[in-house]
């Protein structure tokens, strides 16, 4: 019977006490040259992510993630602090960090002169795996990125796409305990974006993993078990994309109605609560805009429209770092390590 990761059989329960990551008082600064200042990357991140969590770093270019990313894959040293991937130091125990995590990054490293099939068997071949056990984990990771049907295709022949998810089914081949992505849509299209999520979800459901991502995508922190936001080297809040948009306001409720002025008066007094007008518009802001909508309508008012509108990431965004994410963006290179 297969090993999961952890070291035991498929549905034992297991306990593991050791979070898949763990940073403490993390730096990276890369030095500078004659012409151009020391860059502080990294300013001093804690955190700790459990197994089994999906995990997402959410910010705009330059905020950091990447290195910090490389950092956890132990592509760059830190200048300070330290940081434990799978229970290994990043630094002390390179090698076993090595073993135990699989990387997807930006940048393509497949050779696309060779077939799936032999990129995923050069990988193994590099990883040490037993070759008793590679052709089965083969089949399983292609079938998991939905390539199975070409495995025996040159990699040339793939759409942008299709090359990212043969990314992960190699960064999944030696059972690794976190899969690390770096902004894994980036560059494709809708579809490929959505189709991957669909192959990340199947993998969660399927394999004893821990998934850390960066992002500058909403939707996609979205999704994430929770999310760290990162501007400027530093993590700004952390928790889940629930919690974090509760923590930044009310719900607001944006209501037309026949006769505004005495809709407003109605609603001050007989709700007892305070409104702002808006371009033809009354607005109440609400802790909860669903209980507060029926209540609303026993008013008896002759409403024409209602509109709920929920605090987004974005506004979570907003709220710990005074920018929106987009306009954070523009900059080549990014603002954030340098500021
Ligand atoms: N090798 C390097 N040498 C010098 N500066 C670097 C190096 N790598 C990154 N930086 C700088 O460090 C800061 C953080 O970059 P990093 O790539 O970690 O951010 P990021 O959040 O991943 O951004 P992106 O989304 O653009 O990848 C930026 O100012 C960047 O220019």
């Amino acid at each position: 019977m297969p090993l999961t990761a952890l070291g035991t059989r498929p549905g034992e329960v297991v306990v593991d006490p050791s979070p898949a990551v763990q940073v403490r008082g993390l730096v990276k600064t890369y030095p500078g040259t004659k012409k151009r200042p020391d860059v502080e990357a990294v300013r001093g991140i804690d955190l700790d992510v459990p197994a089994g969590e999906l995990f997402g770093f959410l910010g705009p270019n330059g905020a950091g993630k990447s290195t910090t990313i490389k950092i956890l894959c132990t592509l760059v040293r830190p200048t300070g602090g330290s940081a434990r991937v799978a229970g290994f130091d990043v630094v002390e125990q390179r090698d076993d960090v090595r073993r135990h995590i699989g990387l997807v990054f930006q940048e393509t490293t497949l050779d696309g002169h060779l077939t799936a099939e032999q990129n995923l068997r050069f990988h193994a071949e590099i990883y040490g795996m037993d070759r008793a056990v590679v052709g089965t984990r083969l089949d399983t990771v292609l079938d998991m990125v939905g390539l199975t049907d070409r495995r025996s295709a040159v990699v040339n022949t793939f759409s942008g796409g299709m090359k990212r998810r043969l990314e992960i089914a190699r960064g999944l081949m030696h059972s690794p305990r976190v899969l690390f992505l770096d902004e894994p849509t980036i560059g494709l299209d809708p579809e490929s974006r959505a189709s991957l999520w669909d192959y990340v979800d199947r993998l969660r459901a399927a394999e004893d993993i821990t998934v850390f991502l960066t992002t500058h995508y909403m939707d996609e922190a979205e999704r994430c078990d929770r999310i760290a936001i990162v501007d400027g080297g530093r993590v700004g809040a952390l928790d889940s994309p629930a919690a974090l948009k509760a923590s930044v306001g009310h719900d607001r409720v944006r209501i037309t109605t026949a006769d505004d002025d005495a809709a407003e008066a109605v609603v001050r007094e007989r709700l007892g609560v305070e409104t702002v007008r808006e371009k033809g518009a009354l607005v109440v802001l609400t802790p909860d805009g669903e209980q507060f909508v029926p209540r609303l309508f026993e008013l008896g008012l002759a409403v024409r429209s209602v509109n709920v509108t929920r605090p987004s990431l974005d506004d979570v965004f907003l709220a710990y770092t005074g920018a929106r994410l987009a306009d954070r963006q523009a900059t080549p290179g990014g603002t954030g390590g340098r500021r």
